[in-house]
């Protein structure tokens, strides 16, 4: 039987900030000990506590605690600052003012706002006093595909143009082909470019073919200083599953055994109900435990989760549901 207790939203920011990863020379023996056994792993999930464990209250306290922890996304085509201004705006008051003041939750807000290079001035002018840290996609999001040097400078562009956190896109080939110390050489370097901006480690699982493969680059990565590991960029065909969600989770806690460090989890893509975010979110507490259910070290990247989950909000303080419309991001 899970545990359905939750602190309260006012407890979630620790006394003490978390200290960053540093990395660790790579250790290639270790990598290769990792593995995935699916069979386990899909058996694990399938077992999985749905909402209807986390009931009534409980289930207002989890869902608020899921928007503490969105990364709320807009990354298309023809963003434009307009859409990115909405956007901020929905991320200072993610839910209506008589929703927050009846569930008692003044003040709530977003974990981060996630946009692309060109919109992080238009997004840090948005947020501008209200403590949301502005994300940037980087190094060729999606495919990660353009000259290397290209995609380090990109990262140092994002982080003075005002980005507090970057998210990079691993080059899928270098798992593919087991290049494992190309894969960590990148990151590092990557993470150099960030200085102080932390950085997400953007997977792509959809295209790494195998969960041993998602557990090996989850592994290299950390040991090159990734500050959080991410599942996917959303324009994969697969993003978040919870196979790979166990799978990179699992890494987590074994290079927090092996380190001490803390590193973050983001699963994203696909990720539009209310009821998928309280599973990710106990799977995060029975796997990680109470410390990783905080936006320092959880994110959800989706672009149209918040709607739903105000959705339940507003049912569960009315009793009525209105229309998804009502409630767009966008
Ligand atoms: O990192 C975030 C993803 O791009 C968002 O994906 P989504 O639009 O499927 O929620």
């Amino acid at each position: 039987m899970t545990d359905t207790t939750l602190a309260p939203v006012s407890h979630l920011l620790p006394q003490v900030a978390e200290p960053r990863n540093p990395g660790m020379a790579l250790d290639l023996d270790l990598v290769m000990r990792c593995t995935a056994n699916r069979s386990a792993i899909e058996r694990r999930v399938a077992a999985l506590p749905g909402r209807r464990s986390v009931k009534k209250d409980h289930q207002a306290a989890w869902l608020a605690r899921a928007i503490t922890c969105i990364d709320l996304t807009t990354l298309a085509g023809d963003d434009t600052p307009g859409r990115v201004a909405r956007l901020c705006a929905k991320a200072r008051q993610p839910v209506r003012a008589d929703l927050l003041e009846a569930l008692e939750l003044p003040g709530l807000t977003v974990g981060a706002v996630c946009v692309y290079h060109d919109m992080i001035s238009p997004a840090v002018s948005s947020l501008k006093g209200s403590g949301i840290p502005v994300a940037a996609v980087s190094t060729g999001f999606p495919a990660g595909l353009s000259p290397f040097h290209l995609r380090v400078a990109e990262i140092e562009e994002s982080v003075k143009a005002g980005a507090h956190e970057i998210d990079i896109v691993i080059s899928r080939r270098k798992v593919l082909t087991g290049d494992w110390q190309g894969l960590y050489d990148e990151m590092r370097a990557f993470r150099a470019a960030c200085g102080e901006a932390h950085v997400k480690a953007i997977l792509a699982t959809g295209e790494l073919g195998t969960l041993q493969n998602v557990a090996k680059a989850s592994m290299v990565c950390m040991m090159a200083g990734a500050d959080f590991i991410k599942t996917s960029t959303g324009k994969e065909s697969v993003n978040a599953t919870l196979p790979v969600s166990l799978t990179m989770i699992r890494a987590i806690r074994d290079y927090h055994q092996l380190t001490g460090y803390r590193v973050g989890y983001k699963p994203a893509g696909g990720i539009s109900k209310a009821k998928d975010a309280l599973v990710y979110l106990s799977l995060m507490k029975d796997e990680l435990g109470d410390r990783w259910l905080r936006p320092d070290l959880f994110r959800f990247g989706a672009s149209s989760l918040l709607g739903d989950i105000e959705r339940q909000l507003e049912h569960h303080v009315t009793g009525a549901y209105s229309a998804g419309w009502r409630h767009a991001s966008g």
